[in-house]
This record gives C-alpha cells, structure tokens and sequence, in this order.
C-alpha cells in the first residue's frame, strides 16, 4: 500500500494540479481535499499548495486560515500529521500559527518570478530527508509577498535549534531575515517554504532538474517505512 498525500485546494489556489502530479511522479497518492472539507479522507499527510487563496485579499494566506479544512489541518498537524506548504502554503501555515513569523512584501515592491538557488540546512524534516545538509538547490520561486520576518528571539531560537530548513544563495530575492527560505517547526512535521519543489520534479519540464522531487520522496519513504 502506498502513501496517500492531501493537497487542499481553497478558492484561488493555482499549483494543485502540478502538486498532486509531483506526490504521483514520486510514487505516491494524491489525493484532493476542498477548503471547504472538514474531514481529510484519511490521508497519511498534507500539502498546502501555492496561489492567491481568497485573493490575497487583507493578507496572503489570512483568510485561508479560517477555511473549515483548516480547523482539522491545525489539529492534526499538532497531533503529528506531516504537513508541507508551499508559498501561499506557508502563508497560510504562518497565518495559522503553526510555523512562527510572518511573510510581508517583498522588499523591492514587485513581483519575483526566478530560478532560485537554495541551501538545504535541515535534512532531518519529514518532507527533507531525501536531501543532504548543505546540498545546494534550484527550484522556481513565483510571490509578491515572500518576505520572511519574526522577532529576534523567535529569529534566534530558529537558529539555534537548526529549524531554519532552506536558505536563499546568491541573492535574497525579497529581503526574508537571515535569507530564510523556508522553515521547520519542532517536531520537523510542518515545513514550509517560499519557492517552488512541485515545479521542478521532471527533467522535461521547467528549470530541467528534479532537485524539487526529494521533497516528495522523503515523506513516501517515511509515510511507508512508518
Ligand atoms: N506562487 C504563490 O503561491 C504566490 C503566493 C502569494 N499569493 C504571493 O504572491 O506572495
């Protein structure tokens, strides 16, 4: 039996297709949930996709937050339940509370849409197992809003208990503190980041690496072995 991956499409989402392709090209199953499902069908974990949930309207993800599947995404992944999110993804894990800080602008007030290098620094998360620490990365980034602050203390103890799980290289794109691409909690069950693993998983399309597919991978291998 194989794993079977949740990927919650809320009013405005737009990479669910290209995420549930990512969870079947690595050999799982994904599966669709509606922001409007208070049950997750069972699945063994989640991905909160990337878009413009609920327009962006007052602040990304801060609508998508309330949804009614986001009452039983936050009570799981308390509980265990591994969950990704990936650009509005981490907005809305950010909105929720289930990962510190917050995403404002970016600094430049535009747009980004790149091919991002990235430094993996967390290799023990469920969703990053598949990489090594230290292995540099290239996967797209695509957001308005992908500028990562927290306060000192939350920046420090980040850093200090190696939760810091991505970090942007060459440039920071958006002017995200310490060049924090992305973020673990605790347990290493929810991560979240900024830039795109679901675009970068076949060789014949996008950047032409599958440096984004280990992501999917890694919580296969966990979720089986489990
Ligand atoms: N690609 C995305 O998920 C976009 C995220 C978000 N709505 C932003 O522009 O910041």
């Amino acid at each position: 039996m194989t794993a079977r991956i949740g990927v919650v499409t809320f009013p405005g989402s737009l990479d669910d297709r290209d995420t549930r392709r990512a969870i079947r090209v690595a050999g799982a199953e994904p599966v669709a949930l509606w922001h409007k499902d208070k049950d997750l069908k069972q699945v063994d974990a989640v991905v909160l996709c990337g878009g413009f949930s609920y327009g962006d309207y007052l602040r990304a993800g801060a609508i998508a937050r309330f949804s009614p599947v986001m009452d039983t995404v936050i009570e799981q992944a308390r509980a265990g339940l591994p969950v990704l999110g990936i650009c509005n993804g981490f907005q809305i894990l950010t909105e929720a509370h289930l990962l510190p800080g917050a995403m404002l602008g970016n600094d430049h007030l535009h747009f980004i849409c790149r091919d991002q290098k990235l430094r993996v620094e967390n290799a023990d998360t469920a969703w990053t197992a598949d990489y090594t620490a230290g292995q540099e990365i290239h996967i797209p980034l695509k957001n308005m809003d992908g500028r990562y602050v927290a306060d000192r203390r939350t920046l420090d103890e980040l850093e200090a208990e190696g939760r810091v799980a991505f970090r942007y290289l060459d440039v920071n794109p958006n002017g995200s503190l310490n060049d924090i691409a992305g973020i673990t909690n605790a347990a290493g069950n929810v991560v979240g980041l900024m830039p795109h693993p679901e675009h970068a998983v076949e060789p014949l399309i996008g950047t032409g690496r599958t440096d984004g597919l280990p992501f999917f991978t890694s919580i296969l291998k966990k979720l089986v072995n489990a």
